[in-house]
């Protein structure tokens, strides 16, 4: 369109002004933006910023570019590229606070680095490359950092830090979201309470019963499949996942007798992935809900829980299982609303059940790799619960032997289930963090990578790639670090770089069901079975297998078990 003659109605700006009123705009634009890196902003005013203000700003260029469409198009290629550039630029300036963090270029600039390291699911060997080049802090986002030393742990699961942005990403857009994706403190911490209830020694006491049950009958399954190739990976997660069924709804799930009927375990693995892909750029997240395949997906699995959850309340339950307690049977303040039960019902499920699978996956793998710790543990047992008088039910006795829970730790240090995802934040209105030296600004997530920690030479010596389970003895669990001499090898292990279980106010809350459940399952079958892989197994490719989803997820453990009696 060629502009008509009453042209000196409109202000008229020269091509020049026009372009500094652009850029003006891109970088009012920018700040506006700048607090939203981690959190969505809201639709309307985004729309306004993006979209409605440049195509006003096109109308007083109109004169100077002498068509209304070529007034836009600059209007509209001038803001974006300007915003791109200023974000682009400020990143890697030395006006952002996190400037001096070595980390690489393209992780300063986007966090879509982040994003395609993510996919390939094998952020934890990138985070610890990244380590061993850059140190201890790396920039791993625009305004993240990794930082793998204890002054971050310590001061990383202390007062004043919240949990991290990845959590904005996985929460599902309807009320009421799980204990683990609630980021305020104060709100965490009462529906925390009755977690913790439900995992004190006395609450945990009352589920040995299930789980000697459970373990009992995996023992049996594996009985009726040894001297056959089997995957022992697929055995462990049907044993986790229908002891935390027992548990949270009071059994039904039954996949080591039935196998994953209803394909609900395969269904609940399958959305791992994508939300590991979405934690990676939180603010993508409420378009991604909007997708309806994403928002039937909870749909699904919320009916699903709901399901269990009705059938766990018909049925009442003789033990005070974690449902009771989730569900606040014992106390006069009256139950929980049913809805918050059934989201935490799921969390339990999936918290307590590909975590544990994962960690026996590796102690078992471990083992076999190494034939002299594992005859060295199978001699401890024997000791303790000869073959033919009893089983290794007993906890307490369990908890005191030293090689078993050696064995633990050592599998838990070198495959940790949570490897990198691990993440906090200073609090809002605190204004940063001291860790260590550092001043770590507000609104930087960081994350405290238990996989790399784990294999730091300054806290792991000698040998920290290696399974090694001596190095855990004779170490008084309160003691932080300490040398050991053992077959004449000096040992270094510092207790406080090891967390598995992450630590702090969101620490894991099962983790004192976890050890229980491992001890049992370890020494068991460590009892019963003597194990190898199965022929033509490439011992190599379980570490290429593993999969980090936030969770790890596992390959296969191809073994042939056979019977000692
Ligand atoms: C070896 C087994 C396990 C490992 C390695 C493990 C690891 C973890 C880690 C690292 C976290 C913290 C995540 C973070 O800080 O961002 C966590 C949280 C959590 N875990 Fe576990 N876990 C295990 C077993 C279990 C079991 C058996 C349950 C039982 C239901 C459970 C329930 C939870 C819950 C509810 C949270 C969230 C706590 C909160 O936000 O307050 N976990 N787990």
């Amino acid at each position: 369109m060629i502009l008509g003659e009453n042209r000196h109605e409109w202000p008229i700006l020269t091509q020049r002004e026009c372009a500094a009123l652009i850029v003006t705009w891109a970088f009012i634009t920018y700040l506006y933006f700048r607090k939203f890196t981690f959190a969505p902003p809201r639709v309307f005013p985004t729309l306004g910023y993006l979209i409605v203000a440049p195509a006003f700003l096109s109308i007083p260029c109109i004169f100077s570019f002498s068509t209304l469409w070529r007034a836009i198009l600059m209007a509209y290629s001038l803001f974006y590229s300007s915003l791109l550039t200023i974000t682009v630029v400020y990143r890697i300036s030395p006006f952002h606070p996190l400037w001096k963090y070595p980390g690489p270029i393209f992780a300063r600039v986007s966090k879509f680095w982040t994003f395609r390291m993510a996919k390939t699911g094998r952020q934890h060997i990138a985070y610890k490359a990244m380590h061993d080049k850059y140190g201890p802090i790396v920039r791993v986002g625009p305004n993240e950092l990794s930082i793998a030393n204890v002054e971050a742990v310590t001061a990383g699961f202390s007062e004043g830090m919240g949990k991290g942005h990845l959590w904005e990403a996985r929460r599902p857009p309807v009320e009421p979201i799980a204990v683990i994706s609630i980021r305020e403190p104060v709100r965490h911490s009462q529906r925390r309470s009755a977690w913790n209830k439900a995992f004190t020694s006395a609450s945990i006491k009352e589920y040995e019963p299930s789980l000697v049950r459970r373990v009992q009958q995996l023992v049996e399954c594996l009985e009726a499949n040894s001297n056959t190739r089997i995957d022992l990976a697929y055995w462990l997660s049907c044993f986790t996942f229908d002891f935390m069924g027992d548990m949270m709804f009071g059994g039904g799930f039954e996949l080591m007798r039935e196998g994953d009927k209803d394909g609900l375990k395969h269904f609940m693995e399958s959305g791992m992935q994508n939300m590991a892909l979405l934690q990676t750029i939180p603010w993508v997240t409420p378009i991604a809900w909007r997708i309806p395949k994403a928002a039937g997906r909870i749909v699904r699995l919320r009916d699903w829980s709901i399901t269990y959850a009705k059938q766990r309340k018909e049925r009442g339950s003789t033990v005070k299982d974690v449902f009771h307690h989730l569900m606040n049977e014992d106390s006069e303040e009256g139950y929980t609303p049913e809805d918050i039960v059934v989201t935490d019902g799921l969390l339990a499920i999936v918290a307590g059940s590909d975590t544990t699978t994962t960690a026996l996956s590796g102690i078992f793998y471990y083992l076999m790799t190494h034939p002299l710790a594992c005859k060295k543990l199978r001699a401890e047992i024997d000791a303790t619960f000869p073959p033919l008088e009893g089983n290794p039910f007993d906890t307490s006795t369990l908890a005191s032997m030293p090689y078993l829970n050696a064995v633990i730790n050592e599998g838990l240090r070198l495959q940790p289930s949570v490897p990198v995802s691990v993440q906090r934040t200073p609090l809002p209105g605190t204004g940063g963090k001291q860790i260590g030296s550092e001043f770590i600004p507000e609104g930087t997530a960081i994350n405290i990578p238990p996989y790399v920690l784990h294999r730091d030479l300054r806290y792991f010596s000698p040998l920290p790639e290696s399974f090694i389970p001596e190095r855990w003895l004779k170490q008084p669990s309160n003691e932080k670090q300490q040398s050991v001499d053992t077959d004449n090898i000096k040992f270094s292990t510092d207790a406080s770089a090891f967390i598995p279980f992450a630590g702090g106010f969101a620490n894991c809350v099962g983790k004192n069901l976890a050890i229980v459940e491992m001890r049992m399952v370890v020494a068991l079958l460590v009892q019963k079975f003597d194990m190898r892989f199965a022929e033509g197994y490439d011992q190599r490719k379980w570490e290429e297998s593993i999969e980090d989803w936030l969770v790890v997820k596992t390959g296969e453990l191809p073994v042939v078990l056979s019977s000692r009696v």
